[in-house]
């Protein structure tokens, strides 16, 4: 599963061109994903909604509008990022989790589409909007799917969505406004493969449908796997896709309409195209383990220590598999700092080509949720960015200095 280069640039090269930490996406990976997401979905109306939260910058929004792929935001400032990268506000979902009601009356401003979780501010767009706007509301299902505990948003205790045992309430509010659902919404989670979760989930939403006269849209969510490790199975996108479809196309028929299905991958367009690049700074052979610090953290790419995740670990500067050896891979935080993980969540070592202090150590797919869950923890500077697109690699994000460590602070 090593590499060590992409569209014919060595890692290497790119490492001491732009330095170290970085994330280096490859553009053409992105295009594959969303084609083969497309071709997956048959005979239905479908709308890809790229769930920004995973990748949100602005060279890679503009790289989904270019295919078109419209967009799912979870903040005003993500609605303003997907703005300046050239969406116009129609083409934008603002799905929020319990925010102030002064976001959405923002995000409606702006032309959004929104996607209200709770009763409470159900309420308050039909008190505002009445029959003016239409908006989507996500619904809790509870079904329990995801890789792991922290990333399941639908079972019964998840914070997301509003219940669907609190249909009866949803249609008060609706009846007393006379508010105009225009579409049900449901995530179940992250890093979901097994397809029967996605039907699940979908005829859980269609019954829920009955009772809603004016629905254009069913929005499924994303989730889907991607596989982490040479032997880690990703979603059966094919399957799946063909599944959602024929589901969807009954329910169609039954509704009596012909709705458009949204659904809003993050991970499964973006995660494969990262790597994450950094540099060995010491190899440590203590009696028990031998530890291999990098020169960043979780502070950059902390997938592994907030889930235990995998990432796969290469040796970017070595291509002999003859001589390797076993290294904890560390970062250089002040915390416990981790980036080997198991597929159990425990740490563990990782067999790498032998590694000299200055090698440059990759992580692999580190498109989705690398640099846009990355922090300043340590007064570190985040990576830079870089995009490789025909067959040349060009900054995206300018390396930190000490200027933007300081800029707001009195
Ligand atoms: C509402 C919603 N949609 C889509 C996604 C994208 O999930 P993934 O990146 O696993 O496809 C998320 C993230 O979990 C989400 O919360
Ligand atoms: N951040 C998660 C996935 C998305 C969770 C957001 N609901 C991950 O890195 O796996």
């Amino acid at each position: 599963m090593a590499y060590y280069s992409i569209q014919g640039i060595q890692l290497t090269d790119l490492a001491k061109q732009f330095g170290t930490p970085l994330y280096v996406y490859n553009a053409d990976k992105i295009r594959e994903k969303i084609s083969v997401l497309k071709s997956c979905f048959s005979n239905i109306d479908l709308k890809i909604k790229y769930a920004c939260k995973a990748n949100t910058n602005l060279s890679i929004l503009r790289l989904m509008r270019a295919e078109e792929v419209e967009i799912d935001v979870v903040s005003p400032q993500e609605l303003e990022l997907a703005l300046l990268a050239g969406y116009n506000g129609s083409q934008v979902t603002f799905t929020p989790s319990g925010v102030d009601f002064s976001e959405i009356e923002f995000a409606v401003s702006k032309g959004a589409i929104v996607n209200l979780d709770n009763l409470s501010v159900l309420e308050k767009f039909g008190q505002k909007y009445g029959t003016s706007k239409g908006c989507l509301i996500r619904i809790k299902p509870h079904i329990f799917g995801g890789g792991n505990e922290k990333i399941m948003t639908a079972h019964p205790e998840s914070k997301f969505g509003i219940s669907i045992h609190q249909k009866a309430e949803i249609l008060d509010l609706v009846n007393k406004y006379g508010i105009k659902i225009i579409g049900l919404h449901q995530h179940t989670g992250s890093d979901i493969k097994d397809g029967k979760t996605f039907i699940d989930a979908a005829e859980a939403v269609f019954e829920f449908a009955k009772d809603f006269k004016d629905l254009e849209i069913i929005d499924l969510g994303g989730g889907f796997k991607v596989p982490y490790a040479p032997n880690d199975p990703g979603v059966n996108m094919e399957e799946v896709g063909a599944a959602m479809s024929n589901a969807f196309q009954e329910f169609c028929q039954k509704y009596g309409k012909k709705l458009t299905l949204w659904v809003e991958p993050g991970k499964f367009l973006v995660s494969e195209s990262g790597t994450f690049l950094t540099q060995a700074t010491v190899v440590k052979r203590d009696p028990v383990k031998t530890f291999l610090g990098i020169n960043s953290g979780l502070n950059h790419l902390i997938r592994p220590m907030m889930y235990g995740s995998y990432h796969y670990i290469f040796n970017a500067s070595n291509t002999d598999e003859a001589k390797q050896e076993e290294y904890r891979v560390v970062g250089n935080i002040c915390e416990t700092d981790t980036f080997s993980f198991d597929f159990k969540g425990k740490q563990n070592e990782r067999l790498l080509n032998e590694v000299k202090e200055g090698d440059i150590i990759a992580m692999a797919n580190a498109g989705a949720y690398g640099f846009t869950m990355a922090s300043h923890y340590n007064s570190r500077f985040l990576p830079a960015e870089v995009l490789v697109d025909g067959g040349e690699a060009r900054i995206i994000r300018m390396r930190e200095t000490m200027e933007d460590l300081v800029r707001n602070q009195i």
